[in-house]
């Protein structure tokens, strides 16, 4: 579904990715991990095409994303959950939520047809307050905000840039089974966070990245018995 291969990027003179390479198969939940700074949002971001890609190869269900603009990614069925939120702070839950819906047209495979009604079921609690303005919303209703607002999108890939930081446990778990509901409908997903822990039910494999390159790859169970790799590339 979702390969990176040999991929550079940076921000003008600074070079931050230096062969980034990752895969997410149909289905798969994998992770991006690692100490700050070492260049997960910016590989988010080279994705999406808000970076350009300077080098390598980035494709979606086959597709070469290399060169085209955020809109037409977005088009093909990758959407956003970009770190810090940023819903649309004037406008209430519902506005929010149907200002990115997008139908599926005339395509064979079933991507699942998100609709307010779907994305409310997920999310009752924003149901319950769908005429509130979104910058009134607490942490954690934003965040439900903004997966529902990327749902709506119709993604056959969900990327999740540090979609827990800074919720309560509580609100944490939620926001985790959600994730795993959206996973048993077949929904491909990549999540950069860093609570391994609570990451561990949800994600096939991680992708350690340090200084823009993937360092180890492997399952949560495999990460768990080499605790030496956490301490040396996640400072756990
Ligand atoms: N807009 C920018 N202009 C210049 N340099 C940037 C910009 N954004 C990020 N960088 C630099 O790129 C490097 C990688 O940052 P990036 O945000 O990708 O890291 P990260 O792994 O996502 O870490 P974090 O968990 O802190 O978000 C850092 O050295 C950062 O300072």
């Amino acid at each position: 579904m979702l390969t990176l291969e040999h991929v550079t990027a940076g921000y003008g003179n600074s070079q931050v990715l230096f062969g980034m390479q990752l895969q997410a198969r149909d289905g798969e939940v994998v992770s991006m991990v690692g100490r700050n700074g070492m260049g997960k949002t910016t590989t988010v971001r080279t994705l999406m095409g808000m970076l350009p890609c300077r080098a390598g190869q980035i494709a979606v269900g086959g597709t070469p994303l290399n060169r085209l603009p955020p809109h037409v990614i977005s088009r093909l069925g990758v959407g956003l959950v970009p770190e810090g939120r940023r819903v649309f702070g004037s406008l209430n839950v519902q506005e929010n939520l149907v200002a990115t819906a997008r139908a599926v047209q005339g395509e064979g495979q079933a991507r699942g047809h998100w609709s307010l009604g779907r994305v409310f079921a997920l999310f009752p609690r924003l149901e319950e307050r769908r005429r509130q303005s979104a910058r009134t919303l607490s942490g954690g209703e934003q965040q439900m905000l903004a997966i529902g607002r990327a749902l709506m999108t119709n993604p056959r890939l969900l990327v999740l840039d540090e979609a827990t930081e800074g919720l309560a446990p509580l609100i944490r778990r939620e926001i985790w089974q959600c994730l795993q509901t959206l996973k048993g409908e077949g929904l491909t997903i990549l999540v950069v966070d860093k609570n391994l822990a609570e990451m561990a039910a949800l994600v096939d494999r991680h992708h350690i990245v340090e200084k823009g390159r993937v360092v180890w790859t492997g399952s949560p169970a495999e990460l768990a018995v080499q605790p030496e790799l956490a301490q040396r590339y996640l400072g756990l």
